[in-house]
């Protein structure tokens, strides 16, 4: 990813809450004078408490969380289709409870598009005709929207499928149809909702590999809802953890896995591959901090790595020296720090409870 723009994020979210029941607006009171979900639960679920977070141009934003923690509900007060109930949400700098019904509508069109797990599409039309529909809500003129449409079921997979129904595709093909759906509107935001949840693992992996490739070209920016930690550390460049309607925790993949905020996400962390997901930069140690026995041992083999080598890369290079090896800046042959082998161990064995104070805000 690009240096993402921090001075005008894309969305804005501030002190979100969501409740539903009779009475949300006196539930909020309630759960902003300290009382909890479970405190509350009789008068309303609270789906979303006190959320707030920044999604910048060009990211994947990655909500994590278990079953019931709110992660549809906040990707829903994004686009207004459930509203917050106290809080701001602002997308390329409108606050949405400001806006009339028709300028949200317009909002939507022009700027946000969907892809949800199970993917509606339109069993009579064929696989073209559905991914062309939402330029044919924006009154793009056919000759335009077919060639659009060509374009992104190439970009997915599916040249030569153009004119097959839905009904002669396989579920993980019919789930590209909508991804090129929300492709081809050429929205400045794609809100996926566990987009890939029900596909085959070998397909979801393929989509994810596909996903990446295709936003590394695009650069749209994304909010994407997965319950799978794996999915969340391989697509996201920040990834918010939630818990019971709150967000506990707002990182890099690298930060939630290396200082989990409590033990609910070290919980998590440990089943992720951190062989794939560290990487030398987030692991080396500042080259004063050497002894002269290390840089004599380093000397021998003068082995080195590159900041964004992952730690199943790194491994045989450590083993090959025997030694520390060096990290090199990714444009230059400066050494930038180094890794011994203590701390690549250490790096890839779980962290049960490391609490890091201040870590759990939302940045
Ligand atoms: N329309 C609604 N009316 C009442 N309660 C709702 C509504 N939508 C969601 N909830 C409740 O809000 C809480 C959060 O639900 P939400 O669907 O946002 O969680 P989630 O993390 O996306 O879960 P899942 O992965 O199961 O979809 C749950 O207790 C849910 O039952």
């Amino acid at each position: 990813m690009s240096e993402p723009n921090t001075a005008q994020p894309v969305i804005r979210a501030r002190n979100v809450y969501k409740v539903f029941g009779r009475r949300p607006e006196a539930v909020v009171d309630r759960l902003k004078s300290g009382e909890t979900r479970q405190d509350v639960e009789k008068a309303g679920t609270a789906a979303v408490i006190d959320a707030s977070f920044d999604v910048y141009q060009g990211e994947i934003f990655v909500v994590m969380g278990l079953s019931g923690s709110g992660k549809s509900t906040v990707i829903r007060t994004l686009n207004a289709l459930q509203p917050a109930t106290s809080g701001t949400v602002e997308v390329l700098g409108q606050d949405l409870a400001k806006l009339t019904p028709k300028e949200l509508r317009a909002l939507r069109s022009e700027h946000i598009s969907m892809v949800f797990q199970h993917f509606a599409l339109f069993p009579h039309w064929t696989v073209i005709e559905n991914a062309a529909y939402s330029l044919e809500t924006q009154g793009v003129e056919k000759e335009k929207r077919y060639a659009k449409a060509r374009e992104v079921l190439a970009a997915v997979g599916l040249k030569g499928w153009e004119d097959s129904y839905p009904s002669e595709l396989s579920g993980g093909m019919q789930q590209r149809v909508g991804l090129a759906r929300a492709l081809a509107a050429e929205t400045d935001i794609m809100l996926m909702d566990e987009a890939f949840s029900a596909l085959d693992p070998l397909i979801r992996r393929e989509m994810q590999d596909e996903l990446k490739q295709i936003q590394a070209q695009l650069g749209r920016t994304i909010v994407f809802i997965t319950h799978d930690l794996n999915e969340a550390m391989f697509l996201g460049d920040r990834i918010a953890v939630m818990k019971d309607g709150q967000i506990v925790q707002i990182g890099t993949p690298q930060e939630i896995l290396s200082e989990p905020a409590d033990d609910y996400v070290a919980s998590f962390t440990a089943d992720v591959d951190r062989g794939r997901v560290l990487t030398a930069e987030a692991v080396m140690v500042p080259n004063e901090e050497l002894s002269e026995a290390d840089r004599a041992a380093f000397a021998k083999n003068a082995l080195t790595v590159k900041p964004s080598a992952t730690l199943q890369e790194i491994v045989p290079v450590v083993l090959e020296a025997n030694a520390p090896v060096a990290v090199e800046a990714e444009h230059s042959s400066d050494h930038i720090g180094y890794i011994r082998l203590a701390s690549l161990l250490q790096a890839l064995t779980p962290q049960q409870s490391q609490v890091v104070p201040g870590s759990g805000e939302a940045q």
